[in-house]
């Protein structure tokens, strides 16, 4: 019988620390990566692209079966190529973020979807970054991790990131639209975010990266044989 590569998946809100807590651990374990949101930003942006409504599920679902996307790992960063065009930075700005959480709340559009995110599993392992990594795409997998923060602070690290590549944004205007994604992505029929029943909840809210980076890999190292 073949064996099933094991999953670690994490989940939780925007700005928690999901991105760098995956990449660090797939460098630690060597283990693949699956950014499921990129996935939904591509989607979102090919929508714009081609100027299909984003609040047309009907429109959308030949979209998403269609998707031509790839992930080229180039010098430790992930590229994202949509229809043989570069939108690594494309997909990370507000208008696309907002769109792609609209497009997230479709039924049709996630079922689209979730045979290309769980072809990402693979041996030796595969670290899946989301929001329903550890309730509808990977519910058998062996640890489960939901990170969380509050709205401020994630707003906060998010202004940072910003700042730090040149671009001024006002707090307010960044708090609001994440508390607006977070109210979207919560509250959808389909794969709300919440954390999975048997999901470590962590909240890093004071807590810093390296410390969220050690104890998720310990906890790992302890569920599963690596
Ligand atoms: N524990 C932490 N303390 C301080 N800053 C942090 C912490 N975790 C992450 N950050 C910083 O917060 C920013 C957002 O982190 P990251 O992109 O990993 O979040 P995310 O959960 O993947 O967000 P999204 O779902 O929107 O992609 C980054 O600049 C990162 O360096
Ligand atoms: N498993 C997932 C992952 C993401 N989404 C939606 O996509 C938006 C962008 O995700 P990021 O992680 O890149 O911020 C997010 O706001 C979600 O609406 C999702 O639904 N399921």
């Amino acid at each position: 019988m073949a064996v099933v590569a094991p999953v670690i998946t994490i989940d939780g809100p925007s700005g928690a620390g999901k991105g760098t807590l995956c990449k660090a651990m797939a460098e630690a374990l060597q283990w693949h990566l699956l950014d499921s949101g990129a996935i939904y930003r591509v989607l979102a942006l090919a929508a714009l692209h081609h100027q299909v409504d984003i609040e047309s599920e009907e429109a959308l679902v030949p979209i998403a079966a269609h998707l031509d996307v790839r992930f080229v790992s180039t010098d430790g960063e992930l590229a994202v190529i949509l229809e043989g065009e570069n939108v690594t930075s494309e997909i990370r700005t507000q208008e696309v973020s907002n769109a792609a959480s609209k497009v997230a709340a479709f039924p049709r559009v996630r079922e689209a979807l979730l045979r290309r995110q769980r072809a990402f599993r693979d041996r030796p392992g595969l670290i899946a970054d989301g929001r329903d990594m550890g309730t509808v795409v990977f519910p058998d997998a062996p640890v489960k991790i939901f990170l969380d923060a509050s709205p401020e602070e994630r707003a906060r690290r998010r202004m940072l990131q910003l700042q730090q590549s040149g671009i001024d944004v006002n707090f307010e205007r960044l708090l609001s639209e994440i508390k607006e994604r977070d109210d979207r992505d919560r509250n959808r029929s389909v794969a709300p975010l919440v954390p999975a029943a048997d999901a470590l909840v962590l909240d890093s809210t004071s807590m810093p990266i390296e410390e969220v980076i050690e104890k998720t890999i310990a906890y790992a190292r302890s569920k599963l044989d690596i």
